[in-house]
This record gives structure tokens, sequence and C-alpha cells, in this order.
């Protein structure tokens, strides 16, 4: 009899073994098509983009007769949208796509516009809003980024207003009237999409203004909030469909600077916009330097490390953000860097909302070199001169950290994203976002960036937005610092990883990821013991260890569980579908090691920082700076942008009608006499003030010398093609100089290498 039972035991067992290898076969495959399936959306949405170019419509309708249209021709409001460009918002041409988009906007079209951060969506909804009759409303999900906007655009003279919770009784009563009877003008009104979800009395006064014609357009603004797709998922944003509902005929424009295929296509179905015409410009930040380095796992040191990089590269006035994981390491980074002679202060949810402003308008305000932020400072950051985002921690999603560190460099200037990343920093992360949509998934994109040294980083953007790649030109640490960066085979030390996380489970033992590193590493002290993995345990350091474990996780080899206490939830490692796949030999793991030269130090510009380097310049900035005391509540940027103060040092404008070409008829009226006493005295002192020092050389020279001299401090500058440009640029005269810059931006990125270690000195 028990024989029989242990007959029919063995046959269960067995059948149980087949079982097993075919369900390890189905989710090998299963992983397969995943892939495939993710490469083979991605071809085609690069596919479609790139058939139509720069715009394409999207929809059933009126796909033949919008494709066919172009929306760069001449069109009515041409001239009055050039002056406004110009003496409004002292613009002196459009970016990319800004034509076309209002161009299809004023055309009656519903829009779809992703456009990269800093790129210039704003202005997209802006200057239609100005050209149309009635008022445009926005909806954007931000307090803090209303009142930038509203405040910015006061600053112009263009009547915005907003409707929010700091807006009072006597306010909110005049908005109502203009938007019932028409009375007073109110061009741009700006609102969070609460206002549409929860006020009644909103949605009717915007019924009878519509009613009476004078609702212009709707631009809703951070689109990719509609999206649970989206890494920033507003559940107020789902019920802006009813805006087409109750205004068809008013024209809607969605704007989002991230946006993969899927967040497209939810958030056209989401606003009912499924027949728009849909501008995509590349997600490209050339400006952007991208560099990852490994972080201690000493506190201090990381703090001490962001401190020497941000005194080393950059002078006092120019802004950064530091990006914390927690409220608490928010308020220790910014409590150390003022110790170490850093003007910094945190910035987090937890604050006052008054604390918070006042960060905030300090900052913006140039009062206050370095924001330390949680993600609470996300979106509603508009400076357009921040010189570097610093990560403490990683983002929690690849679109996370895109639009994060796409804060730097709004302005175009060249300006440097900097990530600290260590593996044990995973969990912590991924016991918050396991719950979430995607979450896990989004996160492994985010770490597979962070853990790659030899990946363009660039590319990894373009592969997640689903675009195709582009040159980087040298503007990522792993393309221009490159190093002894070798790949290892370390399948032997993975499959002594996951037998070890085998035994644990077996005997009920649940590892974190980081008790998993210091388990496997302490089996070298059981040497006396035989083991015969020694080797392979001495062969890897602690960290090196923790990477293999993270490649692990995000190969499906092994899998993280979760469990909570009362007080948290905890991160465990555990055998994922396919380990089996690694133990039986079928599966390989490879690991990068070895040694970058840092880019500590580097900094990396271009012409126009030259020209921003120079005395006039210097002096124009701290105009900027009186001019914004006096002019309460505007910023510096607003009075004169870091393009305009470049155009008038290379211009040297001596009369108000040759200042107006430059900033347009508002600022001039506003600031022309100032800038005018301050070029001519500045020109007085200084004949020669766009002198600009350094010596020219190719990327690649520069690359090598970085390399091989990284203890030297060094600026790199992008500059003129051959050498004998360069040593003309050297002694350039006004004139030569502006025939060179406009060459230059047509040309290669060339470099300068300049010490400027006496400027730095001073600094420190
Ligand atoms: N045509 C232009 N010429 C020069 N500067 C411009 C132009 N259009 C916009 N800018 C400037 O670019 C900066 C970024 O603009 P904007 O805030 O509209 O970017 P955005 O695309 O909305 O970015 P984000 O995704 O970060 O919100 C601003 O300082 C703006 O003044
Ligand atoms: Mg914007």
């Amino acid at each position: 009899m028990a024989e029989e039972v242990e007959e029919q035991l063995r046959s269960v067992n067995q059948e149980l073994l087949q079982v097993e290898e075919q369900l390890e076969q189905l989710l090998e495959r299963q992983q397969m098509l995943l892939e495939q399936q993710t490469e083979l959306q991605c071809l085609l949405d690069s596919m479609c983009d790139s058939k139509s170019e720069h715009a394409n419509t999207i929809g059933q309708k009126d796909d033949a007769a919008d494709s066919a249209k172009t929306w760069t021709g001449t069109f009515p409001w041409d001239k009055e949208a050039d002056s406004a460009l110009l003496n409004i918002f002292g613009l002196s041409s459009y970016r990319t796509n800004q034509r076309e988009i209002m161009n299809a906007l004023l055309s009656g079209k519903d829009v779809v516009v992703i456009m990269a951060a800093g790129g210039g969506k704003s202005l997209c909804y802006q200057l239609p809003a100005l050209l149309s009759k009635g008022t445009t409303l926005i909806i954007s999900p931000l307090l803090s980024l209303i009142q930038d906007q509203v405040m910015g655009l006061t600053a112009l003279g263009v009547a915005a207003a907003m409707l929010t919770s700091v807006t009072s009784k006597e306010e909110e009563k005049t908005i109502y009237k203009s938007l019932e009877k028409g009375e007073g003008e109110l061009k741009l009104l700006y609102v969070t999409p609460e206002k549409i979800a929860k006020s009644k009395r909103f949605m009717s006064k915007l019924e009878k203004c519509n009613h009476a014609g004078r609702l212009s357009i709707i631009a809703i603004d951070e689109a990719h909030c509609c999206s649970q797709w989206g890494h920033d998922f507003r559940p107020d944003y789902k019920s802006l469909g009813i805006l087409k509902k109750q205004f068809p005929k008013v024209s809607m424009i969605a704007l989002t600077a991230t946006a993969t295929a899927r967040v497209q296509n939810d958030l056209r179905e989401m606003l009912q916009i499924r027949s728009c015409v849909k501008f995509v410009s590349s997600v490209n930040r050339p400006n952007l330097f991208y560099e990852v380095r490994e972080k201690s796992t000493n506190t201090q040191a990381v703090i001490s490390e962001i401190a020497d990089f941000i005194k080393r590269s950059y002078k006092k006035k120019d802004s950064g953000i530091v990006y914390c994981y927690s409220r608490k390491e928010c308020e220790q980074v910014a409590k150390e860097l003022c110790l170490q002679g850093i003007g910094a202060a945190y910035y987090h949810a937890d604050m006052e909302p008054n604390a918070r402003s006042r960060v905030h308008h300090q900052w913006s305000s140039n009062k206050l070199q370095v924001i330390v932020g949680t993600v609470a400072f996300g979106m509603g950051i508009n400076k357009p001169d921040v010189r570097f985002v610093i990560h403490h921690s990683m983002s929690k999603s690849l679109e996370t950290y895109y639009q994060e560190s796409g804060r730097a460099g709004r302005d175009g200037l060249p300006s440097h994203c900097l990530l600290f990343y260590k593996p044990a920093d995973l969990p912590r992360h991924s016991s918050m976002v396991f719950h979430e949509h995607a979450g896990l998934a989004n996160l492994y994109s985010m770490v597979r960036f962070c853990q790659s040294k030899r990946e363009c980083r660039r590319a990894a953007f373009f592969r997640h937005f689903g675009e195709q790649h582009q040159d980087c030109n040298g503007m990522c640490d792993n393309c221009a610092l490159g190093g002894d960066i070798a790949e290892k085979d370390v399948t032997a030390h993975a499959q002594s990883i996951v037998l070890l996380v085998k035994e644990m489970e077996h005997c009920d033992k649940k590892t974190t990821l980081l008790q998993l590193a210091d388990s496997w590493k302490s089996r070298a002290n059981q040497e006396a013991q035989g083991r015969a993995d020694i080797k392979l345990v001495k062969d890897l350091k602690k960290q090196e260890v923790e990477q293999v474990v993270v490649q692990l996780l995000l190969d499906g080899i092994l899998k993280e569980v979760f469990q909570h206490t009362a007080y948290a939830t905890n991160a465990y490692v555990a055998l994922g579908s396919l380990w089996q796949s690694l133990i039986h030999g079928k599966r390989k793991v490879n690991l990068e090691i070895g040694q970058r030269s840092q880019g500590a130090g580097i900094h990396v510009g271009n012409s126009l920082q030259a020209i921003l380097n120079t005395d006039l310049a210097k002096e124009l900035d701290s105009l900027r700076d009186s001019l914004a005391q006096i002019h309460d509540e505007v910023f510096p940027y607003t009075i004169l942008s870091s393009q305009q103060i470049a155009q008038l040092c290379v211009q040297k404008p001596t009369s108000l009608s040759q200042i107006e070409k430059i900033l347009g008829r508002r600022k001039t009226e506003l600031f022309g006499k100032q800038v005018l006493m301050t070029i001519c005295a500045c020109l007085a002192k200084t004949p020669d003030a766009n002198a600009v020092s350094g010596e020219w050389i190719s990327p690649k020279d520069a690359t090598d010398r970085m390399t091989h001299q990284s203890a030297k401090r060094k600026t790199v500058l992008n500059g003129p093609r051959n050498s004998a440009a360069a040593k003309k640029q050297k002694q350039c005269s006004s004139d030569t100089c502006k025939d060179t810059i406009a060459k230059e931006e047509k040309s290669d990125q060339w470099v300068c290498i300049e010490d400027t270690a006496s400027e730095d000195d001073d600094f420190l």
C-alpha cells in the first residue's frame, strides 16, 4: 500500500517538475514578447512621427485635409503675432513649432503639443490668447506654477488672473463679473483642475462666458497628469473631459513635456480630442550635461561632494536645485550646505505654504543659490537660468527624472544634471511605489539608467519616449568621460547569490537587498569550512554585489516582495520567475565595472555663456537685480532674460530705438533708459567689453584633456570650428564677435578650455 502511494507521489512530483519547466519556458517567452512589444511600439511611434516631421494630424475626421495643410504658411494674424511676440513678450523669434502651433490653434483646431521641458510651451497658448477676442482658460496643476505665470504676465502688462485657494473674495468677484458680463479685460484666466471638477458656480460662469462668445481657447498645461500611465497622474484631470463636451466649438490645446505613446493616447481620450493636430518636438535637451555618480554610503561624504561640486563649478549667483528623497533628508542637506558656505534652503510639503512660497521667491530672485527640495518642488518651477540640478537620490521613474532634471537650463544655456546613485536606494523607493500603477516597472527603468556606465544617457531617454536616436555630442558622462569600464561576466556569482536566496526561503528566512549582499559577502569568513564559492565572494566588492542583486531584480531572476509593519513597508528579496533559467545556465549576467574620471569641475558652456561673462553682461545683470528690487513682484529674469543680455552685449545699442528692436516696446518703455545708460557707462570704461579669452580646441581633445588632467579646473565652451577662427575670436572686436556667434550657432560643438582657477579661488 505504502509503495503504491510512494509511486503515485513520484509520478506527481515528476509531473510537477514538467509543469514547472513549461511554466518557465512560457514565462521566458512572455518576457521576450513584452520586450518585442515595447520595441515595436517605439519603432511604430518614431515612424509615424518622422513621416510628418514636425506636425501631424491624428484622429479620423480631417486627416487628409489637415496633413496636407502646413501650418508654416502665411496667416491673417502674422503681423499682429510678430508684433506681440517682440513688443509684449520681448522675444525676437519663434522657437521650433511655436508659430505652427499658434497657427493651428487660431485656425480653430484642437492641438496636442509634446515639447521638451523648457521648450516654450507657455507661449503657444499665451500668444494666441492675446490675439483672440475674450478670455483663454488655462488649467494648470499647481498653485506655484499658476502664481509664477500670472506674475510674469502681469509684469509684461498682460491682463492675467487666477482663481485659486489664495484668490481674495474681491478678486474672485471681479473675475466672475468679467466672465459673466465681459466687464474689464481678462485675457488669461488660470485655474487648477479642482475648480472644473468641483465648482459648479465657476462652470456656470464659464458657460455664460462661452454663450456670449467670449471663451476663446482652453489650454490644459502639464496634460500628462490626465493619464494613469503618466508619472504624475492627478485624479481631478480625469474630469476635464467635460470641457470639450460643454464647449465643443472652443479650441483646446493640451501641452506636456513628457508623454509616451500610451500617455498621448490616454490624454486624447480623456480630453475628448481624438481628432486633433499633434505637434511633437524632440525630447532632447542638447544643452544639458547628464552625469550619474556612485553615491558613497557615508551621508556626510555625499553632501560634501555636492557642496564641493557647487563651489568648484559655479559662482554664487548661479542657481541650482538639489532633489532629495525625504523631507528629513532635505532639511539635513540644506543645513549642511549652509554650513559649507552655500546659500541653501529646504522646500517640502510639510512646510507652511507661506514659508514655502517665501523660499521659492527668494530663490527666484537670486537671493538664495540652492533650493533643496522633495518632489513637491517639481512642476511649478519657471526659473529659466537654473544652472545645475543635483539628485541626491534617484527619481521614481525616468519620466520624473527627465522632468526634474529638465528644470535646468530652460534658457538654453549649458547646465549640469548630476545624479547620485547607490543600489541601496532602490528598496527605499520600491516600498513607496510598488502599489502605484506600473510603479515598479517605472522605477526599474530609472534604475537601469543609473546602473549603466556605458550607454549614452540620452539614448535611454530617446528609447523611453520612442524617439529616434540623436547625437549626444559628448554631453553625458558615458559619452564624454569614458574611462576604464569593462563588462564582467558575473553569472557564477549571480548563481551563488540566487542559491543563497533559495536556501533562505527554504528556512523561511526573509532577506532585504542589503542583508542579502552582507550574507553573501560574509561567506568569505566561512573559508575554514572550505566553501566552493569563496573565490567568487572575494572577487566582488560589497557595492558590486548589491549591483548584481539589483541586476537580478531588473532581469526578473529575483523579485521584490513587500511586507507592512505598523510603521513602514519593508522590501524583501525573493526568487523571481526566471531563477531556474539562471541556475540551469540558460542566462548570463554581466556587470559593468570599473572607474571613470569624474566630471567634477567640468563646466559645460557655450559662446553665449562666454558673452555673459563679459563686464557689460555683469553690469546688466546687476541692473536687472536692482530693477527687480524696485519693481516689487518681478523677478530679474522677467526684466531681462539671459538671451536679451547677450544680445545687448553683442549689438551694444546706443539708442532707445535700437534697444526696442531687442527688448520690444513694453520693456523698452519700462527699462530702456537704464539699460542705455548702463551700456554707455560700461563702454566708456572698457571699450572692448566683449573680449572672450580662452584656447579653442576640438571636443575630442577637450574630452582627452578632461580625462587626463582631471585635477585641473576647466571650463568647456562651445566655440568656432577652426583654430584660425579661434585665434581671431580671442581678440575679437564687437563686429567679428557678432559674425562669429552667428556662425557658431550653425557649427558643431567645439570647445574652449579656459583656466578659471583665480575666479574660483576668490569664491572659495
Ligand atoms: N521664442 C522664444 N525665444 C526665446 N525664449 C523663449 C521663447 N519661447 C519661450 N522662451 C523662454 O523659454 C523658457 C521656457 O519657457 P516655458 O516656461 O514656456 O517652457 P515649457 O515648455 O512650458 O517648459 P516646462 O515643461 O518646464 O513647463 C522661458 O524662459 C521663456 O521665456
Ligand atoms: Mg510649462
